[in-house]
């Protein structure tokens, strides 16, 4: 595997998912895979969980790790081609992405979406320059548009718990401060779409995702609705994705509590799991009762990101 990115990237799902449970059960059983070999972790924005769990997956598999902050330490990264460097930027990505690619043997990158063009942001113009310039493999740990070391470690966690062989999924918007990328729910879409299962998106109108990772799948734009007979909810914020309103790309269009998930939206459920990527905005997204019971598989969902990205870099390491 020379890229990660996308749900069809990891081939055969099922066998995807068997080698998710084989990693779990033998996490250093790996190691003569990553010996001497260098993952470089790169860094534009701020991460718990994957800046962790990826290393961690690293070094079960042997690796040697370098991780690069790149807005706190590094020289200020022009992105742009064509432009008079004579502003903030000292140096070039064409010049820092072969040099960064000269000291590993494979790259992760994060680099959300700027939420302001986008074209720019979803034609994924910063991580395919890496992809172009560093001639190693790369690893998407959230870019623009895609989070799918999330999205795996999600489907992980649902098989591990789910009570029948066709779960219902609910992907549910909720509302933040702040507009946020559609990385996350893209991903989740996406990788709902290539599982067995039964899958619901419910969001206010405006927040239709691109058809390319949401499908055709039909929106119910009725929460309740949405959710009665669900075994799983997933929630999430993400801003405007300018599929239906293009003029509004990455702007906020609703912030309407109704829509937080709430001991009232989970009785509405077939005694539903509740899950979220995290960082989670309490108060805004879901109540503190709902995050906090047993129903809640946040922690176990986060810690499966250690599976997710030791099953990636270990077929990565074997392409090597
Ligand atoms: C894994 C999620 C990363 C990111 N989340 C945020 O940026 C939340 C930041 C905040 O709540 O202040 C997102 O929504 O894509
Ligand atoms: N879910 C996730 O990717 O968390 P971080 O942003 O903390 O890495």
């Amino acid at each position: 595997m020379k890229t990660f990115f996308n749900v069809s990237d990891l081939g055969n799902l099922t066998q995807a998912l068997a080698e998710a449970r084989e990693v779990k059960n033998n996490r250093f059983g790996f190691q003569p895979l990553g010996k001497n070999k260098t993952l470089l972790m790169i860094f534009f924005n701020n991460s718990l969980r994957t800046r962790l769990s990826t290393q961690k997956a690293a070094m079960n598999l042997g690796m040697n790790v370098i991780v690069l902050d790149v807005n706190a330490g590094a020289w200020k990264l022009e992105t742009e081609r064509g432009v008079i460097m004579d502003g903030d930027n000292s140096e070039h990505l064409l010049e820092a992405i072969p040099v960064m690619a000269s000291y590993c043997d494979l790259i992760g990158i994060r680099s959300f979406a700027g939420l302001v063009e986008r074209e720019f942001d979803y034609a994924e113009t910063i991580v395919n320059q890496f992809v172009a310039y560093s001639g190693r493999p790369v690893f998407a740990m959230e870019t623009a548009t895609v989070h799918p070391l999330q999205a795996f470690a999600d489907l992980i966690t649902i098989e591990e718990h789910k009570k029948s062989e066709r779960p219902k999924v609910v992907l549910t918007w909720a509302p933040h401060c702040r507009a946020l990328p559609q990385a996350v729910p893209n991903s989740f879409a996406e990788w709902m779409n290539a599982a067995d299962v039964d899958f619901v998106i419910t969001h206010p109108k405006g927040y239709e995702l691109d058809p390319k990772f949401a499908g055709n799948i039909k929106v119910e734009y009725d929460q309740r609705k949405a959710f009665e007979g669900a075994d799983f909810i997933y929630a999430k914020n993400w801003s405007c994705p300018g599929v239906t309103r293009p003029a509004d790309y990455g702007k906020i269009l609703c912030n309407d509590p109704a829509w937080t998930v709430d001991q009232e939206h989970m009785s509405w459920t077939n005694n539903a799991y509740f899950m979220h990527c995290l960082p989670v905005r309490r108060g805004l997204i879901v109540t503190d009762d709902v995050i906090e019971s047993p129903q809640s598989l946040v922690i176990p969902e986060a810690a499966n990101r250690e599976i997710s990205a030791e099953v990636v870099i270990k077929r990565i390491l074997e392409g090597l």
